[in-house]
Protein backbone atom coordinates (compact mmCIF):
# COMPACT_ATOMS: atom_id res chain seq x y z
CA UNK A 1 0.00 0.00 0.00
CA UNK A 2 1.23 3.37 -1.03
CA UNK A 3 2.20 5.71 1.84
CA UNK A 4 0.94 9.47 0.19
CA UNK A 5 2.46 12.25 1.73
CA UNK A 6 0.48 15.28 2.57
CA UNK A 7 0.12 17.13 -0.88
CA UNK A 8 -0.50 13.72 -2.49
CA UNK A 9 -3.68 13.32 0.46
CA UNK A 10 -4.67 16.74 -0.52
CA UNK A 11 -5.03 16.22 -3.79
CA UNK A 12 -6.46 12.07 -3.79
CA UNK A 13 -9.05 13.88 -1.82
CA UNK A 14 -9.47 16.65 -4.45
CA UNK A 15 -9.80 14.34 -7.48
CA UNK A 16 -12.03 11.48 -5.25
CA UNK A 17 -14.39 14.81 -4.97
CA UNK A 18 -14.30 15.52 -8.23
CA UNK A 19 -14.28 12.23 -9.83
CA UNK A 20 -15.99 10.14 -7.62
CA UNK A 21 -17.89 12.23 -7.42
CA UNK A 22 -18.52 13.08 -3.79
CA UNK A 23 -19.60 16.55 -2.43
CA UNK A 24 -16.64 17.50 -0.05
CA UNK A 25 -19.25 18.00 2.80
CA UNK A 26 -19.86 14.07 2.11
CA UNK A 27 -16.35 12.80 2.07
CA UNK A 28 -16.23 14.43 5.86
CA UNK A 29 -19.01 12.89 6.50
CA UNK A 30 -17.97 9.59 5.57
CA UNK A 31 -14.14 10.07 7.04
CA UNK A 32 -15.62 11.52 10.60
CA UNK A 33 -18.46 8.58 10.67
CA UNK A 34 -15.97 5.91 10.33
CA UNK A 35 -14.07 7.80 13.12
CA UNK A 36 -17.42 7.10 15.65
CA UNK A 37 -17.74 4.05 14.34
CA UNK A 38 -14.01 2.98 16.04
CA UNK A 39 -15.23 5.31 18.80
CA UNK A 40 -18.44 3.34 20.06
CA UNK A 41 -16.43 -0.13 19.38
CA UNK A 42 -13.93 0.79 21.50
CA UNK A 43 -15.47 3.33 23.80
CA UNK A 44 -18.07 2.76 27.11
CA UNK A 45 -21.40 5.25 27.07
CA UNK A 46 -20.36 6.33 30.25
CA UNK A 47 -17.45 7.60 28.12
CA UNK A 48 -17.50 11.49 28.50
CA UNK A 49 -15.46 12.96 24.92
CA UNK A 50 -14.33 16.66 24.79
CA UNK A 51 -13.65 16.89 21.08
CA UNK A 52 -11.19 20.01 20.59
CA UNK A 53 -11.76 21.18 16.75
CA UNK A 54 -9.15 23.73 14.75
CA UNK A 55 -10.99 25.38 12.19
CA UNK A 56 -10.23 23.98 8.84
CA UNK A 57 -11.27 20.87 7.55
CA UNK A 58 -9.44 18.12 10.20
CA UNK A 59 -11.65 20.50 12.84
CA UNK A 60 -15.01 19.72 10.96
CA UNK A 61 -14.37 16.09 10.96
CA UNK A 62 -14.45 16.66 15.11
CA UNK A 63 -17.89 18.43 14.49
CA UNK A 64 -18.95 15.64 12.68
CA UNK A 65 -17.97 13.22 15.85
CA UNK A 66 -19.42 15.65 18.21
CA UNK A 67 -23.10 15.20 16.40
CA UNK A 68 -22.53 11.57 15.77
CA UNK A 69 -21.61 10.67 19.23
CA UNK A 70 -24.22 13.21 21.01
CA UNK A 71 -26.87 11.53 18.92
CA UNK A 72 -25.81 8.13 20.45
CA UNK A 73 -26.22 9.22 23.59
CA UNK A 74 -22.52 9.86 24.39
CA UNK A 75 -21.11 12.98 27.15
CA UNK A 76 -19.86 15.52 24.52
CA UNK A 77 -18.49 19.26 25.15
CA UNK A 78 -16.92 20.80 21.88
CA UNK A 79 -13.42 23.23 21.86
CA UNK A 80 -13.41 25.66 19.32
CA UNK A 81 -9.55 26.56 18.39
CA UNK A 82 -9.88 29.82 16.72
CA UNK A 83 -6.36 29.83 15.44
CA UNK A 84 -8.25 31.98 12.34
CA UNK A 85 -11.20 33.61 11.45
CA UNK A 86 -11.07 31.84 8.11
CA UNK A 87 -13.03 28.92 8.82
CA UNK A 88 -13.20 26.49 6.23
CA UNK A 89 -16.67 26.09 4.19
CA UNK A 90 -17.36 22.41 5.64
CA UNK A 91 -16.38 23.39 9.09
CA UNK A 92 -18.62 25.93 9.00
CA UNK A 93 -21.66 23.92 7.49
CA UNK A 94 -21.05 21.02 10.42
CA UNK A 95 -20.89 23.65 12.95
CA UNK A 96 -24.71 24.65 11.74
CA UNK A 97 -25.52 20.97 12.30
CA UNK A 98 -24.22 20.66 15.69
CA UNK A 99 -27.02 20.40 18.10
CA UNK A 100 -27.60 20.36 21.92
CA UNK A 101 -23.66 20.33 21.96
CA UNK A 102 -22.15 22.59 23.81
CA UNK A 103 -19.32 24.54 22.19
CA UNK A 104 -16.69 27.00 23.86
CA UNK A 105 -14.26 29.16 22.07
CA UNK A 106 -10.76 29.34 22.70
CA UNK A 107 -8.34 31.86 21.14
CA UNK A 108 -5.64 34.30 21.96
CA UNK A 109 -7.50 36.24 24.52
CA UNK A 110 -9.36 33.07 26.40
CA UNK A 111 -7.25 29.70 26.29
CA UNK A 112 -8.30 28.67 30.14
CA UNK A 113 -9.87 24.93 29.82
CA UNK A 114 -10.57 22.95 33.00
CA UNK A 115 -10.59 19.42 32.14
CA UNK A 116 -11.24 16.62 34.27
CA UNK A 117 -9.02 13.87 34.43
CA UNK A 118 -11.88 11.07 33.15
CA UNK A 119 -12.47 12.90 30.25
CA UNK A 120 -11.23 11.30 26.75
CA UNK A 121 -10.11 14.03 24.46
CA UNK A 122 -11.09 13.89 20.77
CA UNK A 123 -8.27 16.04 19.28
CA UNK A 124 -9.10 17.74 15.97
CA UNK A 125 -7.18 20.98 15.94
CA UNK A 126 -5.09 20.65 13.00
CA UNK A 127 -4.16 17.45 10.48
CA UNK A 128 -2.87 17.44 7.50
CA UNK A 129 -2.94 20.88 6.73
CA UNK A 130 -0.43 21.98 9.26
CA UNK A 131 2.02 24.44 7.69
CA UNK A 132 4.21 25.38 11.05
CA UNK A 133 5.07 23.98 14.61
CA UNK A 134 2.42 25.15 16.83
CA UNK A 135 3.28 27.85 19.32
CA UNK A 136 1.67 30.72 21.21
CA UNK A 137 -1.95 29.89 23.00
CA UNK A 138 -2.73 26.70 20.92
CA UNK A 139 0.65 25.53 22.59
CA UNK A 140 -0.58 26.23 25.81
CA UNK A 141 -4.01 24.47 24.86
CA UNK A 142 -2.03 21.20 24.24
CA UNK A 143 -0.09 20.89 27.19
CA UNK A 144 -3.15 21.14 28.56
CA UNK A 145 -5.13 18.67 26.98
CA UNK A 146 -2.06 16.44 26.84
CA UNK A 147 -2.71 15.60 30.47
CA UNK A 148 -5.55 13.42 29.37
CA UNK A 149 -6.32 10.39 27.52
CA UNK A 150 -6.01 11.69 23.59
CA UNK A 151 -7.38 9.94 20.37
CA UNK A 152 -5.95 12.21 17.77
CA UNK A 153 -8.02 12.43 14.11
CA UNK A 154 -6.03 11.62 11.07
CA UNK A 155 -2.74 12.95 12.72
CA UNK A 156 -1.62 13.89 16.57
CA UNK A 157 -2.13 17.94 16.22
CA UNK A 158 1.24 19.43 15.84
CA UNK A 159 2.88 16.24 14.22
CA UNK A 160 3.67 16.91 10.10
CA UNK A 161 2.81 14.10 7.98
CA UNK A 162 6.61 13.45 7.15
CA UNK A 163 9.58 15.61 8.00
CA UNK A 164 9.60 16.76 12.00
CA UNK A 165 13.31 17.91 11.95
CA UNK A 166 12.41 21.41 12.30
CA UNK A 167 9.48 20.88 14.70
CA UNK A 168 9.13 22.04 17.96
CA UNK A 169 8.38 18.11 19.81
CA UNK A 170 6.91 20.17 22.85
CA UNK A 171 4.19 21.05 21.34
CA UNK A 172 2.49 18.28 19.65
CA UNK A 173 -0.51 16.44 20.89
CA UNK A 174 0.57 12.87 23.04
CA UNK A 175 -2.28 11.09 21.47
CA UNK A 176 -2.99 7.02 22.72
CA UNK A 177 -4.51 6.58 19.70
CA UNK A 178 -4.42 8.03 16.12
CA UNK A 179 -7.63 7.18 13.53
CA UNK A 180 -6.12 7.91 10.71
CA UNK A 181 -7.23 7.98 7.37
CA UNK A 182 -6.62 6.21 4.31
CA UNK A 183 -3.42 4.96 5.10
CA UNK A 184 -0.62 5.82 7.68
CA UNK A 185 1.71 8.45 7.04
CA UNK A 186 5.05 8.74 7.05
CA UNK A 187 5.83 10.36 10.01
CA UNK A 188 3.71 7.56 12.42
CA UNK A 189 6.33 4.94 11.29
CA UNK A 190 9.50 6.75 12.79
CA UNK A 191 9.98 5.36 16.37
CA UNK A 192 10.87 9.10 17.88
CA UNK A 193 6.87 9.65 16.90
CA UNK A 194 5.72 6.82 18.64
CA UNK A 195 5.25 8.90 22.14
CA UNK A 196 3.04 11.40 20.27
CA UNK A 197 1.19 9.13 17.93
CA UNK A 198 0.40 6.23 20.31
CA UNK A 199 -1.10 3.00 17.94
CA UNK A 200 -2.29 3.92 14.77
CA UNK A 201 -5.32 2.39 12.99
CA UNK A 202 -6.18 3.22 9.30
CA UNK A 203 -9.42 3.68 8.56
CA UNK A 204 -10.41 3.19 4.52
CA UNK A 205 -12.28 6.62 3.86
CA UNK A 206 -12.80 5.18 -0.14
CA UNK A 207 -10.68 7.87 -1.56
CA UNK A 208 -9.93 7.24 -5.44
CA UNK A 209 -8.17 4.23 -6.36
CA UNK A 210 -7.38 4.85 -9.39
CA UNK A 211 -5.85 8.19 -8.65
CA UNK A 212 -3.91 6.04 -5.85
CA UNK A 213 -2.52 3.45 -8.06
CA UNK A 214 -0.98 6.32 -11.02
CA UNK A 215 0.78 8.28 -8.26
CA UNK A 216 4.37 8.07 -8.06
CA UNK A 217 5.01 7.34 -4.34
CA UNK A 218 8.76 5.62 -3.08
CA UNK A 219 7.20 4.98 0.63
CA UNK A 220 5.14 1.94 1.06
CA UNK A 221 3.09 -0.33 3.79
CA UNK A 222 3.05 -3.61 3.51
CA UNK A 223 -0.54 -4.61 4.20
CA UNK A 224 -1.84 -7.98 4.29
CA UNK A 225 -3.25 -8.53 0.40
CA UNK A 226 0.11 -6.82 -0.83
CA UNK A 227 1.71 -10.31 1.62
CA UNK A 228 -1.31 -12.58 0.20
CA UNK A 229 -0.47 -11.79 -3.54
CA UNK A 230 3.09 -12.56 -2.73
CA UNK A 231 2.37 -15.85 -1.31
CA UNK A 232 2.76 -18.24 -4.35
CA UNK A 233 1.08 -21.79 -4.28
CA UNK A 234 2.41 -24.75 -3.66
CA UNK A 235 1.44 -27.04 -6.63
CA UNK A 236 -0.16 -30.68 -6.35
CA UNK A 237 2.80 -32.18 -8.04
CA UNK A 238 5.35 -30.47 -6.39
CA UNK A 239 8.93 -32.10 -5.36
CA UNK A 240 11.38 -30.81 -2.89
CA UNK A 241 13.57 -30.18 -5.36
CA UNK A 242 11.29 -27.64 -6.66
CA UNK A 243 11.67 -25.63 -3.39
CA UNK A 244 15.30 -25.18 -3.55
CA UNK A 245 18.66 -25.65 -1.37
CA UNK A 246 19.38 -23.59 0.93
CA UNK A 247 22.73 -22.30 2.48
CA UNK A 248 23.24 -21.49 5.71
CA UNK A 249 26.40 -20.52 6.81
CA UNK A 250 26.50 -19.81 10.73
CA UNK A 251 27.34 -21.03 14.46
CA UNK A 252 30.64 -20.96 16.10
CA UNK A 253 31.46 -21.87 19.96
CA UNK A 254 29.20 -20.88 22.29
CA UNK A 255 27.22 -19.67 19.49
CA UNK A 256 25.34 -22.71 17.82
CA UNK A 257 22.02 -21.87 18.96
CA UNK A 258 21.65 -18.82 16.90
CA UNK A 259 22.46 -21.49 13.52
CA UNK A 260 20.10 -23.84 15.10
CA UNK A 261 17.08 -20.80 15.30
CA UNK A 262 17.80 -19.52 11.88
CA UNK A 263 17.84 -23.76 10.44
CA UNK A 264 14.78 -24.71 11.86
CA UNK A 265 12.86 -21.01 10.70
CA UNK A 266 14.34 -21.56 7.12
CA UNK A 267 13.12 -25.82 7.05
CA UNK A 268 9.46 -23.90 8.48
CA UNK A 269 9.00 -20.98 5.99
CA UNK A 270 9.26 -24.23 3.56
CA UNK A 271 12.21 -24.70 1.96
CA UNK A 272 12.82 -27.62 0.09
CA UNK A 273 16.40 -28.95 1.56
CA UNK A 274 18.57 -27.26 3.90
CA UNK A 275 22.22 -27.77 4.25
CA UNK A 276 24.21 -26.17 7.15
CA UNK A 277 27.68 -25.04 6.84
CA UNK A 278 29.09 -25.05 10.60
CA UNK A 279 32.43 -25.78 13.00
CA UNK A 280 33.12 -29.30 13.66
CA UNK A 281 31.45 -29.05 17.10
CA UNK A 282 28.59 -27.94 15.80
CA UNK A 283 27.81 -30.84 13.75
CA UNK A 284 26.36 -33.04 16.35
CA UNK A 285 24.40 -30.18 18.35
CA UNK A 286 22.86 -29.36 15.29
CA UNK A 287 21.79 -33.06 14.28
CA UNK A 288 20.45 -33.76 17.53
CA UNK A 289 18.55 -30.40 17.44
CA UNK A 290 17.64 -30.58 13.77
CA UNK A 291 17.05 -33.71 12.12
CA UNK A 292 15.83 -32.14 8.74
CA UNK A 293 18.83 -30.05 8.56
CA UNK A 294 22.27 -31.46 6.36
CA UNK A 295 25.88 -30.70 7.70
CA UNK A 296 28.67 -29.53 6.13
CA UNK A 297 31.45 -29.38 8.25
CA UNK A 298 34.22 -26.66 8.54
CA UNK A 299 37.93 -27.44 9.14
CA UNK A 300 37.97 -25.91 12.59
CA UNK A 301 36.84 -27.17 15.61
CA UNK A 302 35.01 -23.70 16.73
CA UNK A 303 34.32 -21.41 13.99
CA UNK A 304 33.97 -21.53 10.54
CA UNK A 305 37.50 -20.98 8.74
CA UNK A 306 36.34 -22.32 4.79
CA UNK A 307 34.08 -22.07 2.26
CA UNK A 308 31.98 -25.18 1.11
CA UNK A 309 31.64 -25.94 -2.46
CA UNK A 310 28.39 -23.36 -3.44
CA UNK A 311 27.70 -25.21 -6.34
CA UNK A 312 24.39 -27.16 -5.87
CA UNK A 313 22.68 -24.42 -3.67
CA UNK A 314 19.81 -21.75 -4.64
CA UNK A 315 20.51 -19.39 -1.91
CA UNK A 316 22.68 -18.39 1.17
CA UNK A 317 22.36 -16.79 3.95
CA UNK A 318 25.35 -16.12 6.72
CA UNK A 319 25.76 -14.52 9.77
CA UNK A 320 23.72 -15.91 12.79
CA UNK A 321 26.46 -17.23 15.45
CA UNK A 322 29.20 -16.56 13.18
CA UNK A 323 31.74 -15.16 15.13
CA UNK A 324 34.46 -12.75 14.26
CA UNK A 325 37.28 -14.93 13.86
CA UNK A 326 40.23 -13.81 11.64
CA UNK A 327 39.96 -16.76 9.52
CA UNK A 328 35.65 -16.45 9.83
CA UNK A 329 36.24 -13.11 8.08
CA UNK A 330 38.17 -14.31 5.57
CA UNK A 331 35.58 -17.27 4.61
CA UNK A 332 33.31 -14.37 4.40
CA UNK A 333 35.46 -12.54 1.95
CA UNK A 334 35.79 -15.39 -0.19
CA UNK A 335 31.75 -16.42 0.45
CA UNK A 336 31.12 -12.82 -1.04
CA UNK A 337 33.58 -13.12 -3.96
CA UNK A 338 32.40 -16.37 -5.27
CA UNK A 339 28.64 -16.52 -4.80
CA UNK A 340 26.86 -16.00 -8.14
CA UNK A 341 23.44 -14.73 -6.45
CA UNK A 342 22.05 -13.00 -3.77
CA UNK A 343 23.40 -13.26 -0.29
CA UNK A 344 20.88 -12.71 3.24
CA UNK A 345 23.48 -11.05 5.33
CA UNK A 346 23.25 -10.55 8.87
CA UNK A 347 24.39 -10.34 12.33
CA UNK A 348 28.09 -10.84 13.03
CA UNK A 349 28.60 -11.04 8.82
CA UNK A 350 27.12 -7.54 8.99
CA UNK A 351 29.68 -6.65 12.17
CA UNK A 352 32.97 -8.00 9.88
CA UNK A 353 31.47 -6.09 6.66
CA UNK A 354 31.31 -2.72 8.87
CA UNK A 355 34.95 -3.25 9.70
CA UNK A 356 35.61 -4.22 5.76
CA UNK A 357 34.01 -1.69 4.54
CA UNK A 358 35.96 -2.20 1.01
CA UNK A 359 34.07 -5.78 0.89
CA UNK A 360 30.69 -3.89 0.34
CA UNK A 361 31.81 -3.69 -2.94
CA UNK A 362 32.01 -7.27 -3.76
CA UNK A 363 28.53 -8.23 -2.95
CA UNK A 364 26.28 -9.36 -5.46
CA UNK A 365 23.91 -7.00 -6.55
CA UNK A 366 20.00 -7.03 -4.48
CA UNK A 367 21.89 -8.88 -1.38
CA UNK A 368 19.84 -8.86 1.53
CA UNK A 369 21.31 -7.19 4.91
CA UNK A 370 19.61 -7.17 8.14
CA UNK A 371 20.58 -4.67 10.63
CA UNK A 372 19.45 -4.09 13.41
CA UNK A 373 19.95 -0.38 14.09
CA UNK A 374 23.18 -0.53 16.23
CA UNK A 375 24.31 -2.75 13.37
CA UNK A 376 23.63 -0.32 10.82
CA UNK A 377 25.53 2.04 12.68
CA UNK A 378 28.34 0.27 12.62
CA UNK A 379 27.75 0.43 8.42
CA UNK A 380 27.01 3.94 7.88
CA UNK A 381 27.51 6.16 11.34
CA UNK A 382 25.39 7.95 13.46
CA UNK A 383 22.27 9.87 12.61
CA UNK A 384 20.37 12.48 14.40
CA UNK A 385 17.18 11.44 13.82
CA UNK A 386 14.04 9.11 11.99
CA UNK A 387 13.98 11.42 8.76
CA UNK A 388 18.16 11.05 8.87
CA UNK A 389 17.97 7.36 9.61
CA UNK A 390 15.76 6.93 6.62
CA UNK A 391 17.62 8.96 4.18
CA UNK A 392 20.79 6.71 5.08
CA UNK A 393 19.27 3.71 4.33
CA UNK A 394 17.38 4.70 1.00
CA UNK A 395 20.94 6.12 0.02
CA UNK A 396 23.26 2.72 0.99
CA UNK A 397 20.45 0.80 -0.72
CA UNK A 398 21.16 2.80 -3.88
CA UNK A 399 24.69 3.10 -3.41
CA UNK A 400 25.35 -0.57 -3.25
CA UNK A 401 22.57 -1.92 -5.17
CA UNK A 402 21.58 -4.26 -2.24
CA UNK A 403 18.27 -4.37 -0.17
CA UNK A 404 18.95 -3.04 3.48
CA UNK A 405 15.90 -4.59 6.03
CA UNK A 406 16.67 -1.78 9.24
CA UNK A 407 15.29 -4.18 11.58
CA UNK A 408 12.94 -2.90 14.86
CA UNK A 409 9.38 -1.97 15.37
CA UNK A 410 8.29 -1.40 12.02
CA UNK A 411 10.84 -2.58 10.14
CA UNK A 412 12.08 -0.54 6.72
CA UNK A 413 13.04 -2.69 3.71
CA UNK A 414 14.97 -0.22 1.20
CA UNK A 415 15.66 -1.22 -2.29
CA UNK A 416 18.44 -0.33 -4.73
CA UNK A 417 15.80 1.48 -6.30
CA UNK A 418 15.32 4.09 -3.21
CA UNK A 419 11.96 2.00 -2.31
CA UNK A 420 11.64 1.26 0.78
CA UNK A 421 8.36 -0.84 2.18
CA UNK A 422 7.60 -0.22 6.11
CA UNK A 423 6.17 -3.75 7.78
CA UNK A 424 3.71 -3.37 10.49
CA UNK A 425 3.25 -6.87 11.84
CA UNK A 426 5.24 -8.38 15.05
CA UNK A 427 5.16 -6.56 18.59
CA UNK A 428 7.77 -5.95 21.27
CA UNK A 429 8.02 -9.49 22.40
CA UNK A 430 10.16 -10.06 19.65
CA UNK A 431 13.04 -8.12 20.92
CA UNK A 432 14.52 -11.10 22.60
CA UNK A 433 17.71 -13.05 21.89
CA UNK A 434 17.99 -15.26 18.35
CA UNK A 435 14.40 -13.38 16.71
CA UNK A 436 16.56 -11.86 14.00
CA UNK A 437 18.36 -15.32 13.56
CA UNK A 438 14.42 -16.31 12.83
CA UNK A 439 14.60 -13.91 10.32
CA UNK A 440 17.14 -14.73 8.90
CA UNK A 441 16.25 -18.24 8.18
CA UNK A 442 12.71 -17.25 6.78
CA UNK A 443 14.18 -14.50 4.44
CA UNK A 444 16.94 -17.25 3.19
CA UNK A 445 13.90 -20.22 2.82
CA UNK A 446 11.72 -18.08 0.38
CA UNK A 447 15.38 -16.75 -1.69
CA UNK A 448 15.93 -20.34 -2.33
CA UNK A 449 12.32 -21.18 -2.94
CA UNK A 450 12.63 -19.04 -6.21
CA UNK A 451 11.12 -15.61 -4.63
CA UNK A 452 12.64 -12.46 -5.61
CA UNK A 453 15.33 -11.15 -3.21
CA UNK A 454 12.50 -7.95 -3.28
CA UNK A 455 10.11 -10.83 -2.57
CA UNK A 456 11.46 -12.28 0.29
CA UNK A 457 12.23 -9.38 1.97
CA UNK A 458 8.94 -8.63 2.12
CA UNK A 459 7.10 -11.75 2.22
CA UNK A 460 9.81 -12.80 4.84
CA UNK A 461 9.41 -9.50 7.44
CA UNK A 462 5.78 -9.27 7.40
CA UNK A 463 5.90 -13.17 8.03
CA UNK A 464 8.34 -13.20 10.69
CA UNK A 465 6.44 -9.60 11.99
CA UNK A 466 3.11 -12.15 11.76
CA UNK A 467 3.93 -15.18 13.45
CA UNK A 468 4.95 -13.21 16.52
CA UNK A 469 1.62 -12.12 16.88
CA UNK A 470 0.55 -15.64 17.00
CA UNK A 471 3.27 -15.88 19.58
CA UNK A 472 2.26 -12.65 20.99
CA UNK A 473 -1.26 -14.19 21.21
CA UNK A 474 -0.73 -17.72 22.86
CA UNK A 475 1.78 -16.47 25.11
CA UNK A 476 1.68 -13.01 25.96
CA UNK A 477 4.58 -10.67 24.67
CA UNK A 478 6.27 -10.83 28.10
CA UNK A 479 6.96 -14.43 27.81
CA UNK A 480 7.25 -15.45 24.21
CA UNK A 481 11.19 -16.64 22.99
CA UNK A 482 12.31 -16.31 19.73
CA UNK A 483 11.67 -20.72 19.38
CA UNK A 484 8.01 -19.67 19.63
CA UNK A 485 7.87 -17.50 16.38
CA UNK A 486 9.57 -20.61 14.67
CA UNK A 487 6.26 -22.53 16.10
CA UNK A 488 4.10 -19.76 15.18
CA UNK A 489 5.12 -19.38 11.47
CA UNK A 490 2.61 -22.81 10.50
CA UNK A 491 -0.12 -20.53 11.85
CA UNK A 492 1.20 -17.36 10.69
CA UNK A 493 0.68 -18.99 7.01
CA UNK A 494 -2.48 -19.81 7.99
CA UNK A 495 -3.47 -16.12 8.14
CA UNK A 496 -1.99 -15.55 5.16
CA UNK A 497 -2.86 -17.85 3.11
N1 LIG B 1 -12.52 16.91 1.85
C1 LIG B 1 -11.32 16.78 2.34
O1 LIG B 1 -10.37 17.41 1.88
C2 LIG B 1 -11.19 15.93 3.53
C3 LIG B 1 -10.34 16.28 4.57
N2 LIG B 1 -10.33 15.62 5.73
C4 LIG B 1 -9.73 16.19 6.92
O2 LIG B 1 -9.19 17.45 6.61
C5 LIG B 1 -7.89 17.56 7.17
C6 LIG B 1 -7.11 18.56 6.41
O3 LIG B 1 -7.84 19.74 6.46
P1 LIG B 1 -7.20 21.15 6.13
O4 LIG B 1 -6.47 21.07 4.86
O5 LIG B 1 -8.28 22.14 6.26
O6 LIG B 1 -6.11 21.29 7.26
P2 LIG B 1 -6.20 21.40 8.86
O7 LIG B 1 -5.13 20.53 9.39
O8 LIG B 1 -7.57 21.19 9.37
O9 LIG B 1 -5.80 22.94 9.18
C7 LIG B 1 -5.56 23.89 8.18
C8 LIG B 1 -5.57 25.26 8.80
O10 LIG B 1 -4.61 25.33 9.80
C9 LIG B 1 -3.85 26.51 9.68
N3 LIG B 1 -2.57 26.26 10.30
C10 LIG B 1 -1.67 25.33 9.93
N4 LIG B 1 -0.67 25.26 10.80
C11 LIG B 1 -0.93 26.20 11.76
C12 LIG B 1 -0.26 26.61 12.95
N5 LIG B 1 0.86 26.02 13.35
N6 LIG B 1 -0.83 27.56 13.68
C13 LIG B 1 -1.98 28.14 13.31
N7 LIG B 1 -2.67 27.79 12.20
C14 LIG B 1 -2.13 26.84 11.44
C15 LIG B 1 -3.84 26.80 8.24
O11 LIG B 1 -3.63 28.16 8.09
P3 LIG B 1 -2.57 28.75 7.05
O12 LIG B 1 -1.33 27.93 7.14
O13 LIG B 1 -3.22 28.65 5.76
O14 LIG B 1 -2.35 30.11 7.56
C16 LIG B 1 -5.24 26.34 7.82
O15 LIG B 1 -6.15 27.39 8.06
C17 LIG B 1 -7.36 16.17 7.15
O16 LIG B 1 -6.32 15.99 8.08
C18 LIG B 1 -8.60 15.39 7.51
O17 LIG B 1 -8.77 15.38 8.91
C19 LIG B 1 -11.22 14.49 5.90
O18 LIG B 1 -12.42 15.00 6.38
C20 LIG B 1 -11.44 13.75 4.61
C21 LIG B 1 -11.99 14.68 3.58
N1 LIG C 1 9.17 -3.80 19.33
C1 LIG C 1 9.22 -4.59 18.25
N2 LIG C 1 8.17 -4.67 17.40
C2 LIG C 1 8.23 -5.47 16.30
N3 LIG C 1 9.30 -6.25 15.98
C3 LIG C 1 10.36 -6.20 16.77
C4 LIG C 1 10.39 -5.38 17.94
N4 LIG C 1 11.60 -5.55 18.53
C5 LIG C 1 12.28 -6.42 17.77
N5 LIG C 1 11.55 -6.83 16.72
C6 LIG C 1 11.97 -7.74 15.65
O1 LIG C 1 12.71 -8.81 16.21
C7 LIG C 1 13.90 -9.05 15.48
C8 LIG C 1 15.12 -8.79 16.38
O2 LIG C 1 16.28 -8.96 15.65
P1 LIG C 1 17.74 -8.75 16.25
O3 LIG C 1 17.81 -7.41 16.91
O4 LIG C 1 18.72 -9.06 15.21
O5 LIG C 1 17.77 -9.83 17.40
P2 LIG C 1 18.81 -11.00 17.70
O6 LIG C 1 20.16 -10.47 17.35
O7 LIG C 1 18.65 -11.23 19.15
O8 LIG C 1 18.39 -12.15 16.87
C9 LIG C 1 13.85 -8.13 14.27
O9 LIG C 1 13.27 -8.79 13.18
C10 LIG C 1 12.94 -7.01 14.75
O10 LIG C 1 12.26 -6.38 13.68
K1 LIG D 1 -5.68 15.99 14.77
Amino acid sequence: MKILTAQQTREADAYTIANEPIESIDLMERAATKCFDWIIKNYSSETEFSIFCGVGNNGGDGLVIARLLKQANYKVTVFVVEFSDNYSSDFKTNLGRLEKVEVNYLNQDNSRIVLRPNIVVIDAIFGSGLTRPIDGFIAEIVHQINKNEIIAIDLPSGLFAEDNRENNFDNIVKAKITLTFQQPKLAMLFPQNYFFVGEWIVLPIGLHQGFIFGLNVTNHIVSTSDAKSMLKPRAKFSHKGIFGHALLVGGSKGKMGAAILSAKACLRAGVGLLTVHLPAQGLEIMQTALPEAMCSVSGENDFIADVPDLSMYSAIGVGPGLGLEKQTQNTLKLLIQNSNYPLVIDADALNILAENKTWLAFLPSESILTPHPKEFERLVGKWDCDEERLELQKQFAIKQQVIVVLKGANTSIALPNGYVYFNATGNSGMATAGSGDVLTGIITSFLAQGYSPKESAILGVYLHGLAGDVAKENLTEYAMIASDIIDAIPKAYGWIN
